[in-house]
This record gives structure tokens, C-alpha cells and sequence, in this order.
């Protein structure tokens, strides 16, 4: 078989990460800044022979909902995604820009993080609002990390030696942005994230829930702007918002220990929200086979992953879990009656999939 060399594009809200990828090997990458054309060209400088260019797209509205060569109409409908999800489609906009200009002969397909979300049932994915609305706007759960979950449910497959088609998950996606899915059967049937990638549990700088009408009388008093709004729940909530310190749990775990009581609550909301989320989702679920771990908190931090997994005894699940994070397993003890595994995300093999398949 020929064989395709991917590059892969995915830009979040607070890094971009740029994959070379042959047959699910990684082969060069580069990490940077959001803003960094000069490190993209010299990147793209040692390397030759792309055939195709992944580019992540976190919303693609309803009508961009599976992997799509970009064409001048894919770009536009990608334009009118832009304020679904102001941190993350703008870079994809100026990615594709760039990339289409410095490399005209390779195939350009968008993959959207919504495309795993996009056979939701339809009372997990609709909100209770005037039918008028959800008609005329599109108002209804799409859901995201959806390539995150795509890769997670292959892996746990491989680990617990079972066909992805028939097992039931609840996994927990716990990065920059974070949210929780239930996977019945292979498919996703919940997740936390709705419209947009705020709903759902704390994240790193997003606020995720929060009571709509908190917002309503906010703005209704004249509190805050619209901007003031969207800045505060987008850059200055979760994590940062509740420490004041980072949005990071490798510096909250290390304050904590060392007696820091912000940190320690900090955490402490952070972890309610993941298992309040975590709950929610599993009633759409006949049984729990395994709960999954990933994204970058997922992997790194076991203290997130033991305080999760211990506090959810209502749902068969237990702490005591291991540490060891060299490669994806099972870090529950044998016998457990739901095990929980910590799977490292791959979102650049994901894409890379996606846009080949
Ligand atoms: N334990 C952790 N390890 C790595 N990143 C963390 C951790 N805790 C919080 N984060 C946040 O997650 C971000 C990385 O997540 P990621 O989803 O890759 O970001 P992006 O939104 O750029 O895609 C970091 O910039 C940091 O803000
Ligand atoms: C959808 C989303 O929140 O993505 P990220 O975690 O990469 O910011
Ligand atoms: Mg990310």
C-alpha cells in the first residue's frame, strides 16, 4: 500500500502543535506559540513529500460535521464558524491560510472535534428552548475532543481486549479545555460540552457551566459588557480564575502540598466538577466498563485522576489507583469491579486517521 504522509495541524486556545505522521508514527513535530510563522517555515523547510494536511477544526457548525476537503465554500462556512468558538477558530482560519498558500499540492481536509458527537441521540443533544430558536439558529449539543475520543476508544479497546463496538465508556478529556463523554457501544450518547466548548466541568481558564441567569443579570445590571463577559468566562475562569495563580494542576498540586488552602480548594472544585459531569453522562449508560483518563491533565497529574475516581464510589468506581504513566494502561487493581485506564491523548494520529480514512 502507498504509503501517505500527513501533516497535521491543531491549533488550541493556548498552544499550536504541528505532527508529521506516517502510518501512526509520529515522524517530526513541532510545538510552539499560537503566532509563529517564522518556526512553521523553518519546520516545514526539513521535511518534504506531504501528501495531505489535517487541520483540527473545533466547530464546524452543522453543516461541517465530518472530515472535508477545504474548498473556497468549506472556507467560507468555516468564516461563519468563527464566533461558535472564538478561541479556536480564528487559528484554524489562519492556519489554513498560511498552509494552503506554502503548500499548494497537498490535499487540505478539515477534521472537526464534533464529527464523534455528531450521532448524539436527540435527547441528550437538545436544549429545552423555544422550537423557533433551535430551528432558526442551530441551538443543540454539539459536543468536542471528539478526535481525543475517537483515539481513546480505540486504545481502550486494545487494553481491555474488546471490539470498541461493544463497550461502554465513561471518559474524561482533562487538558487545556476539558470535558467528559459517555461512549455506549462505541458510539457517544452524552458529553458535557454543548454549543460551544464552555459548557460542561472547570477547565483551564474556562469557566464551563455556569447558571445562565447569573449571566442574564450580569449583563441586565449593566456589570459587565459583552466583552467583560466573554473574556472573564473564556480567559480568566477555571483554574486561574478560582487560584489566581495558574492554570496549571502541576503547579496547583505542588501549592497544595506544600499547604497552600487556595490551591487546595482550587482543586478541590475543579475535581467536584469533573465527577458531577461524570455522573450526569453515565446515566445514558446500560453498564460502565472502564472509565478513561486523558488529555494533558488525564495523563500527567495521578492526583486529579485518584480524587475523581475515589469520590465516584455511587458509580462502582474506586481509587487506589497506580501512578505509572510510561504507556497507556490500567491503573486500577486487577479485579476492579469498572477499571480506569489513563491513555495518552493522540490527537495528531487521530487527525491523521481522520483526514486519510
Ligand atoms: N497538568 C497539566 N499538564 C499540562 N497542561 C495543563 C495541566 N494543567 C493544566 N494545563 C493546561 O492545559 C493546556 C494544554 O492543553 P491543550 O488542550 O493542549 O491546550 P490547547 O488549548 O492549546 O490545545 C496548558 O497550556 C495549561 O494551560
Ligand atoms: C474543544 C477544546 O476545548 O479544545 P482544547 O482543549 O484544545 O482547547
Ligand atoms: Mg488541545
Amino acid at each position: 500500500m502507498e504509503r501517505v504522509k500527513v501533516l497535521t495541524v491543531n491549533p488550541g486556545s493556548a498552544s499550536l502543535r504541528l505532527h508529521l505522521v506516517e502510518d501512526d508514527r509520529v515522524l517530526d513535530s513541532l510545538e510552539t506559540g499560537p503566532h509563529s510563522e517564522r518556526e512553521i517555515n523553518s519546520f516545514l523547510h526539513r521535511t518534504d513529500g506531504i501528501d495531505v494536511v489535517a487541520h483540527r477544526l473545533v466547530h464546524g457548525g452543522s453543516h461541517l460535521v465530518t472530515p472535508t476537503e477545504v474548498t473556497r465554500q468549506v472556507r467560507e462556512t468555516i468564516a461563519g464558524c468563527r464566533s461558535l468558538a472564538p478561541e479556536h477558530v480564528p487559528g484554524t482560519e489562519a492556519l489554513l491560510d498560511l498552509l494552503t498558500d506554502l503548500l499548494p499540492d497537498a490535499r487540505h481536509v478539515v477534521c472537526p472535534d464534533t464529527a464523534f458527537h455528531r450521532g448524539l441521540p436527540e435527547v441528550s443533544r437538545t436544549y429545552a428552548l423555544p422550537e423557533q430558536w433551535r430551528a432558526r439558529w442551530d441551538l443543540r449539543r454539539y459536543g468536542f475532543h471528539g478526535l481525543s475520543y475517537a483515539w481513546a476508544l480505540r486504545r481502550a479497546a486494545e487494553l481491555l481486549d474488546r471490539p470498541a463496538g461493544e463497550l461502554n465508556l465513561l471518559i474524561a478529556h482533562l487538558s487545556g479545555g476539558c470535558s467528559v463523554a459517555a461512549v455506549a457501544h462505541g458510539r457517544s450518547v452524552d458529553t458535557s460540552m454543548g454549543f460551544t466548548p464552555l459548557e460542561g466541568s472547570v477547565m483551564a481558564r474556562r469557566s464551563g457551566t455556569v447558571d445562565p441567569g447569573m449571566l442574564l443579570w450580569l449583563l441586565r445590571e449593566g456589570h459587565l459588557t459583552v466583552e467583560e463577559l466573554e473574556d472573564g468566562l473564556y480567559h480568566r475562569s477555571g483554574l486561574l480564575g478560582l487560584s489566581a495563580t495558574s492554570d496549571d494542576t502541576r503547579d496547583l498540586v505542588r501549592d497544595a502540598n506544600a499547604g497552600d488552602v487556595k490551591a487546595r480548594f482550587t482543586l478541590a472544585v475543579f475535581e467536584h466538577s469533573v465527577r458531577r459531569e461524570l455522573a450526569a453522562v453515565a446515566a445514558g449508560l446500560p453498564r460502565i466498563d472502564a472509565l478513561v483518563f486523558t488529555g494533558d491533565i488525564g495523563w500527567d497529574q495521578p492526583e486529579v485522576a485518584e480524587s475523581v475516581a475515589g469520590g465516584l464510589p455511587v458509580l462502582g468506581i474506586r481509587g487506589g489507583l497506580s501512578r505509572a504513566r510510561e504507556r497507556d494502561g490500567v491503573l486500577s487493581e486487577p479485579g476492579a469491579a469498572v477499571p480506569v485506564l489513563a491513555i495518552q491523548s493522540r490527537e495528531e494520529l487521530s487527525l491523521a486517521r481522520a483526514a486519510t480514512a
